[in-house]
């Protein structure tokens, strides 16, 4: 897969060279290149911003950057990229949106700043582009990066060969709706806390019925909205009429 972030501020990106997705890039798994934004202009003072028309606070990333940045990469792009772009208006992120993006070959992400980026740059991509606006949940970050750093991991460690242990991928939060089931190491006693005794038991149906009722019972308690709903018992309850 090959990845293309475009910022002001590309030292956010600097974790992507970190842990898993680090040595992905140096496995050859991943592709990621950083563009700094301000490459994509052209005064003496690098600008990307400027006043908002219709007034308001702050300001608002120019559209010709952008164009020229998008531009660059779509003229490198082998198939049509899909954009991502972050904004807290955007389609709400989440592990299926993941496990769609995971399927793509190209992933471009546009990380704003300021009060956004002009309206008519959305447009435009949508020439060269499949335009998707994401955001990471309904709280106001101050730019795209750290959007862009979750949605990036949540997408490659879908990727085969990306997380050593992909039984994992199976089991964790989400992937099937439910919660994660809670975790134990040694010592087996620490600070007048054990260990739950079938994790101890070696019976392995018991553990693994153990740990369904355990994610069925955190997901009751803190997320009742992804408990399945009950299938209606009976056509009537279906509000069929025959
Ligand atoms: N999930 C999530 C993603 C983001 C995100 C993503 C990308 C950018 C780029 C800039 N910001 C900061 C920002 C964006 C919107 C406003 C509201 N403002 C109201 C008046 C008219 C203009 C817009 C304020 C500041 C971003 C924020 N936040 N949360």
């Amino acid at each position: 897969m090959r990845l293309d972030v475009v910022s002001i501020f590309p030292a956010y990106l600097a974790p992507l060279d970190l842990s898993l997705i680090g040595k992905a890039r140096r496995d050859g798994l991943l592709d990621v290149r950083v563009h700094d934004l301000r490459d994509f202009t052209h005064d003496r003072h690098r600008t990307v911003d400027d006043t908002p028309y219709g007034g308001g606070a702050g300001m608002v990333m120019k559209p010709e950057p952008w164009a020229a940045a998008l531009d660059s990469i779509a003229g490198q792009a082998d198939s049509r990229p899909t954009l991502i772009i972050p904004g807290p208006g955007g389609q709400r992120f989440d592990q299926q949106m993941a496990r769609e993006l995971a399927g793509r070959s190209h992933l471009v992400f546009a990380c704003g700043r300021y009060e956004g980026i002009d309206e008519r740059v959305y447009q435009r991509a949508a020439r060269d582009f499949d335009v998707r606006i994401v955001s990471l949940g309904d709280y106001v970050l101050n730019g795209g990066e750290v959007a862009a750093l979750a949605i990036i991991e949540a997408v490659a460690r879908l990727l085969p060969g990306v997380i050593g242990n992909a039984a994992s991928l199976v089991e964790e939060s989400h992937e099937d709706g439910l919660l994660e089931y809670p975790v134990y190491t040694k010592p087996d006693h620490w600070q007048g806390h054990s260990v739950p005794e079938v994790l101890l038991s070696g019976d392995h149906g018991r553990i693994a019925a153990w740990r369904h009722e355990q994610r069925l019972q955190r997901t009751a308690a803190r997320r009742p909205d992804l408990l399945p709903r009950p299938a209606a018992a009976s056509a009537g309850e279906l509000n069929i009429v025959v």
